[in-house]
């Protein structure tokens, strides 16, 4: 059985935006861990931003679940969805410490998750909250995010501005809890350093629509890295990009990307202009 799944979902942000999803029919069974890869603007966000029932799915047929329920009108128990969009949260700017924050959001009640995962993320619940970096501030709030045990697991980019000691200690926990409790991840991004062994499948987005459905990954049968294997698929989707400006062709979403709207990791990376 499958724990997410979506039948025959197409989704626009509004009447006169093209789709951002095309006839998306995905299932990912329990305990699986899936990494999402695309170029900017492919779906990943959107797909994720649905799965976690923030926004309504109003096409006839459309099916969007979570352990068999409709995620948007029944809100799934268990599920923890964490995004980039949490860097610009200005609650988590104020003048309190660490500690006093956690606690405001129930951190006593999962006090040894807790505990584990400062030690892992390396957080100080000393740190005054509006005085720390934005890493720091991403490892609160990673915490904060992650304390109470989830069963499905949405990751949009969280570990852009975490130390790479820090990513891959995240990345071994993150794998750890969900081999013992059977939990799910689905999990998009760009960064695939040290991120080999993590996924049980692999899947390629592009256009909105999947070009490689969620596919086992099993390393030992590989003689490729994950790396290597998103690079491939990039490049195919720039070629693929390329020839319908060539042919002057247009595919269902039109390969019209709306250029107007960033996608999130534009809008982030904008917000932080690491130009200069
Ligand atoms: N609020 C919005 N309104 C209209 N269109 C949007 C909105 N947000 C995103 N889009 C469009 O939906 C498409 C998919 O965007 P999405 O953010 O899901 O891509 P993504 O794969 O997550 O990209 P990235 O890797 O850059 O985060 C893009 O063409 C984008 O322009």
């Amino acid at each position: 059985m499958a724990v997410i799944s979506a039948t025959n979902l197409t989704y626009s942000y509004n009447s006169f935006s093209p789709p951002s999803l095309v006839g998306i029919n995905i299932q990912l069974p329990p305990g699986s861990r899936t990494i999402l890869v695309g170029a900017n603007g492919a779906g990943k966000s959107t797909l994720l931003q649905l799965f976690a029932g923030k926004k309504l799915v109003s096409t006839p047929g459309a099916e969007v679940k979570i352990k068999d329920q409709d995620v948007f009108r029944n809100s799934p128990s268990g599920v923890t969805f964490l995004g980039t969009e949490w860097a610009m949260n200005p609650v988590v700017r104020g003048d309190i410490s660490v500690a006093a924050f956690l606690d405001s959001v129930g951190g006593y009640r999962h006090k040894e998750r807790r505990d584990h995962l400062l030690d892992i993320l390396d957080v100080d619940l000393d740190w005054r909250m509006h005085k720390i970096s934005d890493g720091e501030r991403r490892r609160v709030q990673l915490c904060f995010g992650l304390m109470a045990p989830w069963d499905v697991l949405l990751l949009d980019e969280v570990t852009v501005d975490l130390d790479v000691l820090v990513r891959q200690d995240l990345l071994n926990f993150l794998k750890d809890d969900s081999e013992k409790r059977g939990a799910t991840i689905l999990y998009a991004t760009h960064i695939f350093d040290g991120l080999n062994d993590f996924p049980t499948h692999v899947a390629h987005m592009r256009f909105g629509s999947f070009v490689t459905l969620p596919t086992p990954w099993d390393l030992s049968k590989k003689s490729t890295t994950l790396y290597q294997v998103a690079l491939d698929w990039l490049k195919e989707d720039r070629e693929f990009r390329k020839e319908l400006e060539r042919t002057g062709k247009t595919i269902a979403r039109g390969a019209r990307r709306n250029e107007a709207v960033p996608s999130d990791s534009e809008t982030f990376y904008r917000k932080y202009d690491y130009s200069h």
